[in-house]
């Protein structure tokens, strides 16, 4: 295959993001710095499709302008006009060849390398749209922490999004908590990566390979460190599971129980996340992915401690309120994936019969539909243990 018109800038790369929410726009500024930087390999604009909304950018913005601002502007104009994305990650500034745009026909048109970076439950929807309208030989990578849970099973969204488009997708995961990463505070990611580029369209003539070294070069920044393995499955299972675990330890820390209380939630969400992977990915992932990768304990570490699902969970103890009523009040528009991978991944294991084999992430399903209690979580964990009555020598 040659260089045609459909790939302008022949010879170079052109990158596209899907998605733009608190991730999705530190990924896009991670790229753009990179395609900056690497003008021999990539094109320099970034495209990022934006799901249009209106916002009312606050008086308070340092370059709010009455005469433009005073009322709601679409977020798509705002953010090619601040070079910001004021309302999922406020305060950054982004490189000014991100070009936002609404049209996801646009944004995928040209890109030989797409990167998927959207809340999971939406990722059905959005493929349908681009279906048909992306290069045939382009290469993905999906940044989505969740499962595809349906009548046929469970798979990963580097698969289903693959299948879907016919081309390769792998997955990048880590313990990359966005606010963090966007302002350039050190973290380190994993990149599940292994195309068969004999089953592949090929890539035109003149286009440099897209391999390990290629992706790492778009992807690694200073402060944002990308180690790339083989294992696509555990990356996206990792980052996946965990956001049930990062529930459960919000449960755990609302009640007040101490950090010895979390790191037992921990322990046992790790096991339980291992054995997932051992039980229903064995052909395609290793189990050291979740004990040695970033994808795997480092992001449970940290997911655990600052991220959305666990202080939401936090929050919904202290407040007595649900989770879904404490995310809608408290993240601005923000997705939780935590509280529907615990819905799809209880429906799938009570499929299989299997959920006395993962006790805590069939716990959180419970707990988020109030049959259970989060009290009741030392017993569940630990069925074995003897029942004793609570100790009557407290102060
Ligand atoms: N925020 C974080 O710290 C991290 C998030 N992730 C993962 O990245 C993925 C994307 O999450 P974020 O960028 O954080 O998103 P977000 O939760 O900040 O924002 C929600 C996004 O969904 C979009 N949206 C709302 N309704 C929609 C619809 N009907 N169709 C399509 N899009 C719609 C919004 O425009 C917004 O861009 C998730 O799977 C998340 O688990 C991964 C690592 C870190
Ligand atoms: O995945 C994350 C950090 O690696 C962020 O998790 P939350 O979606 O719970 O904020």
């Amino acid at each position: 295959m040659t260089l045609g018109a459909d790939h302008p800038g022949s010879g170079k790369h052109k990158v596209a993001i899907v998605g733009s929410g608190n991730w999705g726009s530190t990924i896009a500024k991670i790229l753009a710095e990179n395609t900056e930087a690497q003008s021999d390999v990539f094109q320099k604009e970034v495209k990022m499709w934006v799901y249009e909304e209106k916002f009312q950018l606050p008086d308070s913005h340092p370059k709010y302008d009455s005469s433009k601002h005073s009322k709601p502007s679409n977020l798509t104009e705002l953010i090619n006009e601040l070079h910001e994305n004021p309302k999922y990650l406020p305060g950054v500034a982004l490189p000014e060849h991100i070009i936002a745009t609404p049209d996801i026909k646009d944004c995928v048109a040209d890109a030989s390398i797409l990167v998927f970076n959207i809340p999971h439950q939406f990722v059905p929807q959005i493929c349908k749209q681009i279906e048909g309208q992306h290069l045939p030989y382009a290469r993905a990578i999906s940044c989505i922490k969740g499962v595809s849970v349906s009548e046929d099973g469970i798979s990963l969204f580097s698969d289903s999004i693959g299948k879907r488009l016919g081309i390769y997708c792998g997955a990048l995961s880590g313990a990359n908590i966005a606010s963090e990463v966007a302002q350039e505070k050190f973290s380190e990611t994993t990149i599940g990566f292994s195309p068969d580029d004999s089953k592949l369209k090929p890539l035109p003539e003149g286009l440099p390979k897209v391999d390990h070294e290629l992706i790492q070069n778009l992807f690694h920044r200073p402060y944002f460190h990308v180690k790339m393995i083989d294992d696509v499955a555990g990356v996206s299972l990792g980052g996946a599971l965990k956001n049930i675990i990062a529930l459960a330890t919000g449960f755990v820390d609302g009640l007040g129980w101490g950090d010895n209380a979390k790191a037992a939630i921990m322990r046992v969400g790790l096991l339980e996340m291992r054995k997932f992977g051992k039980m229903y990915f064995s052909n395609s992932c290793r189990t050291a992915t979740f004990t040695e990768e970033s994808c795997g304990i480092a992001d449970l570490i940290t997911s655990c401690s600052g991220g959305r699902n666990h202080r939401c969970a936090k929050l919904s103890i202290e407040r007595g309120k649900s989770v879904d009523e404490i995310e809608q009040s408290e993240l601005n528009g923000q997705k939780l994936q935590g509280t529907l991978t615990a819905k799809e991944v209880y429906e799938f294991l009570k499929k299989e019969g299997t959920t006395e084999e993962f006790p805590l992430m069939t716990a959180v399903y419970n707990i988020l539909e109030g049959t259970v209690k989060p009290e009741e979580l030392p017993d569940i964990i630990d069925p074995k243990s003897p029942k004793r009555s609570p100790s009557p020598h407290k102060l």
